[in-house]
């Protein structure tokens, strides 16, 4: 169900509930088909902190939405750590619900019930086997014909052990047949490399072992609620159609800001950086097959979605190859439009060395050379230790032409998409001050989703996206070449950073970061509107 509003004479909002118009045609496009069956779910690294804080939570939502049935499912944690079932239950218990709703309580419970631990290490058979055999044994106990057991392996692991992980899998834990419908499939977190060279060596070990078609990487931003509406949105609107290029549009800025640091994941994050850890997969790509490669990327994707052209349909490889087109369009990236950040304390962790040039800030400007984009800007920015917790899209448009009203100091016209937190669509835009006075002002035409769709519960990416594994579904997943083309934009400054030949300059934590971020934006032609900010509206 869907709530719609309307103002009553009173001037109140009333919200009526409607059915949801629910059109068919795209889940039939969309290529997923119903499956049934014995499901497992192996959860890798089961011990680990993505594990307690987003994998488990998300297949405890899935279970209490009734999208994993009790008698089909049976969920397995394999991890080094020592740990009985119970122990492992306890330990993500606390992450999975709110303690004293009493109807999740209820639901928590039965959930747990069907969670066991296998320990053992990432490169014997062994463990693996014993993994193999309790898989059986449920699949056994559920009556499960072999040809139609479904076995999903989801690797909540450093990428280091990736290669024998799978290799492991292959050799112990497939399905045995999939003549009945079954299948094997693997999801794998980001970073799927450091850079082209080792990404590729990545994908080739894994590709020796399983099918494009088994391998699903993950980029958790590729089913947060507002992504996933971005094709609707460019391509369902007539609004936008004519709007939506080089003619009109002036700037694009895809922003990523979190108000807190590293926080314990410093020895990590130093290897990597805010450019791999954020900005090369999370904002730039927006999906890539069936390993299931679980990036959490958000920039990369998020562009392909905003200047991709509209694929001939729905079906996945035809909106994964427009996003690999758009990719292969992006010239290679200057020094002079890039600007790096380390916020001050970052190498007060312990693990971080105290020399540390590792990015926790980057501003970077990519330029798509086609005939839609030539000449906008795509300003790609993203920082942890910052003055606000946001992502966000920003579409400014060109200045009005001859414009009468002298307005455009006030600020542009802007679509703006707010990912996170409070989902919103808003446009800026320039209105009449009510009033005697003709004097312009700007306002916003608001459609913010806490409002607009009330008692709908918006599902988290990793929810949304662990059910498209199950369903077969790699629409927004990573492919092997989208996540290439990715690698082979960002490696050449990557290298450059990595030798030092692009320094970070330190930011206070709690500001927006360097000063040079915000001074190339201008140069880049970003119009700041100033005296107007938006606030999401309250219930
Ligand atoms: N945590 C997060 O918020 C996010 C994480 N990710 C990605 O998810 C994956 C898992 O992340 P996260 O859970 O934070 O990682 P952890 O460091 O918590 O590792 C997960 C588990 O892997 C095992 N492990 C850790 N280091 C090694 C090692 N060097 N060799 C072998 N096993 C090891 C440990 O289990 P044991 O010792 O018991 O075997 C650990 O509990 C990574 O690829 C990460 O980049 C992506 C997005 C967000
Ligand atoms: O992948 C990652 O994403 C999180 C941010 O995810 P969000 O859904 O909370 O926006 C980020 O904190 C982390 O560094 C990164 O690895």
């Amino acid at each position: 169900m869907l709530t719609f509003e309307c103002k009553m004479g009173s001037g109140q909002w009333h919200v009526e509930r409607r059915s949801t118009l629910r059109n068919d045609s795209f889940v039939k496009e969309s290529g997923s088909a119903p499956e049934t069956g014995c499901l497992s779910i192996a959860v890798l690294g089961a011990s680990g902190d993505l594990a307690k804080k987003k994998t488990f939570p998300a297949l405890f939502n899935l279970f209490r939405q009734g999208f994993l049935n009790p008698d089909e499912v049976h969920i397995f944690g394999y991890a080094r750590t020592k740990l009985s079932d119970e122990e492992l239950r306890d330990r993500i218990r606390g992450y999975l619900v709110d303690q004293k709703n009493a109807e999740q309580a209820e639901a928590l419970s039965k959930f747990l019930h069907l969670i066991k631990y296998v320990s053992g290490p990432y490169d014997s058979e062994e463990g693996f086997q014993r993994l193999d055999r309790a898989i059986s044994e449920h699949e056994i106990s559920k009556n499960s014909s072999e040809g139609s057991s479904r076995r999903l392996f989801y690797l909540a692991l450093p990428p280091s052990v990736y290669p024998s992980v799978c290799k492991m899998i292959k050799t112990c834990c497939m399905n045995k047949c999939t003549d009945l419908g079954g299948w094997t499939r693997i999801v794998v977190e980001k970073p799927f490399g450091k850079d082209l060279e080792s990404a590729e060596q990545l994908s080739s070990q894994i590709g020796e072992l399983f099918d494009e078609s088994q391998i699903y990487r993950i980029d958790h931003y590729l089913g947060k609620e507002l992504v996933q509406n971005m094709l609707v949105l460019r391509f369902a609107n007539r609004f936008f159609l004519p709007l939506w290029n080089r003619d009109n549009i002036e700037n694009v800025q895809i922003v990523f800001r979190e108000d807190f640091g590293t926080e314990g994941r410093g020895g990590y994050f130093d290897e990597y950086g805010i450019i791999r850890d954020i900005i090369q997969n999370h904002l730039l790509q927006a999906s890539v097959s069936e390993i299931i490669f679980m990036t959490t990327e958000p920039s990369i994707k998020v562009l392909c979605l905003v200047a991709m052209e509209k694929p001939i349909s729905l079906k996945p490889e035809h909106i994964r190859d427009e996003k690999v087109k758009v990719l292969q369009s992006v010239v290679p990236i200057t020094d002079e439009e890039v600007v790096l950040g380390q916020y001050e304390g970052y190498r007060d962790d312990p693990t971080v060395p105290d020399d540390s040039n590792t990015p926790t800030f980057a501003t970077t400007i990519l330029r798509i050379h086609n005939e839609r984009w030539e000449g906008v800007p795509f300003i790609l920015k993203a920082g942890k230790a910052l003055n606000s917790r946001k992502a966000e899209i920003r579409i400014q448009f060109k200045d009005v032409p001859g414009d009468i009203f002298r307005c455009t100091k006030q600020g542009r016209n802007e679509f703006v998409i707010r990912l996170q937190p409070s989902e919103a669509m808003y446009m800026k835009l320039t209105v009449k001050q009510p009033g005697l006075e003709m004097q312009t002002v700007q306002s916003e035409l608001d459609l913010s989703y806490g409002q607009r769709y009330q008692g709908v519960s918006i599902p988290e990416a990793y929810e949304r996206l662990i059910l498209d594994t199950i369903k077969g579904d790699q629409q927004h997943f990573v492919r092997r070449d989208e996540l290439k083309v990715a690698w082979e934009i960002f490696t050449p400054l990557l290298h450059r950073i990595d030798k030092g030949e692009v320094k970070s300059i330190p930011y206070e934590p709690g500001s927006r970061g360097p000063k040079e971020a915000d001074q190339l934006l201008e140069k880049a032609g970003y119009l700041q509107t100033h005296g107007y900010i938006w606030i999401p509206p309250t219930l």
